[in-house]
């Protein structure tokens, strides 16, 4: 089968698929008709690229996701259709939020909504590959975590990064066990004790 290339897609003018499964899923940003929850084979979700401009900086730069390619594997995500009217603006605004500050390149995949009646169906995806400058590469849950647990960037904490990812597969995909993203989250509170300092913020942060 001829490898689909992103061009193939862009050549159908109606609409075009985004495939979301790091902070798409929460923060799109762009227009779109609709979106579905569902997955894409043939790779797995890993918090391997380092990221020094929305959740870390030059000195420290945060851990966000990227996918890397696992043939037994599938990553959940959203899937999100751009009408044929909006897809200009839309790759514009993602080049520059994924490619030129965050390092992603394009790739074509193909969507399996969570909905059986729904087809599968070409989508665009955002993906760090190894050779990026900023690719920061395999690390221990806990080697990971002590790093979110202390970057920031131009738009937020590591953490929340990591918490409102949790979120979606939480609430969204329930009935996916991503172990590697459950490992740094778990690893990640483990450390809040020790970053919050005192009883009294602790407390405050188990309550929040
Ligand atoms: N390409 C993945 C990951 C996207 C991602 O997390 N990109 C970073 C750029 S390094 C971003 O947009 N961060 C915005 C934020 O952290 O709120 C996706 O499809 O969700």
């Amino acid at each position: 089968m001829n490898k689909t290339t992103t061009q193939d897609i862009m050549a159908e003018k109606t609409s075009l698929w985004i495939f979301g499964y790091g902070s798409l899923v929460w923060k799109p940003d762009f227009k779109f008709k609709m979106s579905e929850v569902g997955y894409i084979q043939g790779y797995k979700r890993r918090f391997w690229h380092g990221d020094n401009f929305h959740r870390g900086n030059k000195d420290m730069p945060g851990r966000v996701v990227t996918l890397v390619e696992d043939k037994d594997a599938c990553t959940w995500g959203v899937a999100y259709e751009v009408n044929g009217s909006e897809i200009e603006e839309c790759l514009k605004y993602l080049n520059m939020r994924e490619a030129v500050l965050g390092g992603y390149i394009t790739r074509a995949v193909e969507f399996f909504p969570r909905e059986e009646c729904h087809l599968p169906h070409l989508a665009l995806v955002y993906i760090a590959t190894c050779d990026n400058p900023i690719y920061l590469g395999p690390a221990s849950p806990e080697e990971i975590a002590a790093q979110i647990a202390i970057c920031r960037g131009k738009t937020g904490h590591n953490i929340e990064y990591l918490l409102r990812l949790v979120e979606f597969m939480r609430s969204y995909c329930p009935e996916v066990e991503d172990e590697h993203l459950f490992a740094i989250e778990a690893a990640t509170l483990s450390l809040m004790p020790y970053l919050l300092g005192s009883k009294q913020a602790m407390s405050a942060f188990a309550s929040a």
